[in-house]
């Protein structure tokens, strides 16, 4: 990747642990099928493609018995190991198997990205890396353009100015040391962090935001597949 320093080495983790609780499918979405492949496939191949990222840490749930049997399983670029009871969690699973596999390397970069994002461009990866902060990362991220209400007790309690917020995507960049510690301190103390940037603020770092695309969406919800499929196809992205 042009722009990083020669002696910066970049890994992937994916954090790939959850159920699927809000997509009520009776199985986890990730093992959904999207245009002929396992939606997990299509998040996880931005990375696969990108050769100067030197692994994949997927991170599974202790009974995910299906992802063995896809083909992507026997990627050489890729390690699996088990996730835990919160994304946070898994997360930093996958951040110990990245420390184990890079120890030596001082510079090293990683990439977060949740298995439920298919429709990640590799562009903007790559643009991630070349434009988030060496020291305080960066993430992908949306301003948002709706009108924003904060709410209480499903009543509106007031209108908040949206210039100043944006929607938080993955993959999320991070030096791996310094995740780790926010994680493990968050996790200490018992705070519980829905994305890697959280944790990295609450340790007093500032992480960019670059902006994405709309179509890098979280699958969460049963209407979320098909618009996956939606963008996949805008894409033009072959299995
Ligand atoms: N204990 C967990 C929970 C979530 N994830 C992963 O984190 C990403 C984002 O989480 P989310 O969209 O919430 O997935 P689920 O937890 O599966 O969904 P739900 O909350 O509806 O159960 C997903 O790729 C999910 O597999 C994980 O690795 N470990
Ligand atoms: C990490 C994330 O995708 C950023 O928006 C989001 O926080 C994941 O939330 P989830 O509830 O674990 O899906």
């Amino acid at each position: 990747m042009s722009g990083a320093a020669a002696s910066t080495r970049y890994w992937a983790v994916i954090p790939a642990a959850g159920g699927g609780t809000r997509m009520n499918s009776g199985r986890p979405k990730q093992y959904l099928s999207l245009k002929d492949r396992a939606l997990i496939e299509w998040s996880i191949q931005p990375f696969l493609d990108a050769e100067w990222i030197d692994g994949v840490v997927l991170v599974l749930a202790r009974a995910d018995s299906e992802f063995a049997r896809l083909p992507i399983a026997r990627h050489p670029r890729i390690l699996t190991t088990l996730g835990g009871g919160a994304r946070a969690e898994s997360v930093l699973a996958g951040l110990e198997v990245v420390a184990e596999r890079s120890a030596g390397f001082k510079d090293v970069q990683v990439l977060v990205h949740d298995a439920a994002r298919p429709c990640l461009h590799g562009s903007d990866m790559e643009r991630l890396c070349e434009e988030a902060d060496d020291d305080h990362g960066g993430i992908l991220a949306l301003p948002v353009s709706d009108t924003l209400k904060r709410a209480r007790q499903h009543k509106i309690a007031e209108t908040v100015d949206r210039a100043f917020y944006w929607r938080a995507q993955t993959p999320q960049l991070f030096r791996l040391e310094p995740l780790i510690r926010a994680l493990k301190e968050c996790a200490e103390h018992g705070l519980p962090v829905t994305d890697e940037a959280s944790a990295m603020e609450r340790a007093g770092y500032q992480p960019r935001l670059v902006r994405g695309r709309e179509s890098n969406i979280k699958v969460t919800y049963p209407e979320d597949l098909q618009l996956a499929g939606f963008w996949l196809a805008q894409a033009q992205r072959r299995p």
